[in-house]
């Protein structure tokens, strides 16, 4: 069944957050390289679209961690699926996200990443939602705080669809 999906957050508003970002990231960084992490698979978009508008140095690297599957909601458990090729120690590392809703999946990934001896580290989110949050966290950058709704697009799917859709949407029943 085809389902709607309403317009939350439009392409440009999308775009001109992502580069103010990046402005505040090539700033903060300057004389340095960021390693950028993304967090597969949500990050992709927003990672992309970050990483070309960056004007320092950039290296990067992708872990993929899941606990939603298929659902639409948390499943509690983050599972990971694949590590990071390369070694942090020394590296200004900035995390990638698309989304933090519980908490869960960065909570779990600051814990791992943290021990690995980053020079720095920081992460950044294109989306906050914090009605839903079970874990006392805050991301160092945020695009957008929404309100307690599943969104999809940009990266962020539901049962695997609508990650490629260019804007931030939720579906109408
Ligand atoms: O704050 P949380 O409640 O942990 O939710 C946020 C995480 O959930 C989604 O990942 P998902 O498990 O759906 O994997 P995906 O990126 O492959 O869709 C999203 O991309 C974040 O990584
Ligand atoms: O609102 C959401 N949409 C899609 N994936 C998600 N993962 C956590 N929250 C969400
Ligand atoms: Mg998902």
């Amino acid at each position: 069944m085809e389902q709607k999906i309403d317009v939350m957050i439009d392409e440009a508003t999308v775009e001109a957050r992502i580069a103010e970002i990046a402005q505040q990231l090539s700033k903060e960084y300057e004389g340095k390289t960021i390693h950028i992490i993304g967090v597969l698979k949500g990050s992709v978009f927003f990672m992309c679209e970050l990483a070309k508008r960056l004007t320092v140095p950039v290296t990067m690297d992708f872990m993929s961690v899941s606990s939603y599957g298929n659902d639409t909601k948390s499943s509690g458990v983050v599972k990971m699926i694949k590590d990071l090729d390369e070694s942090i120690e020394g590296r200004d590392v900035v995390l990638i996200e698309d989304i933090m809703d519980s908490g869960r999946t960065l909570s779990y990934l600051i814990n791992i990443l943290k021990e690995r001896k980053p020079a720095s580290f920081k992460v950044v989110t294109l989306l906050d939602k914090p009605d839903r949050r079970v874990v006392e966290l805050e991301p160092d950058i945020t695009g957008f705080v929404i309100p307690d709704r599943f969104v999809v697009g940009y990266g962020l799917d539901c049962a695997q669809k609508y990650r490629n859709l260019p804007y931030i949407g939720v579906i109408s029943e």
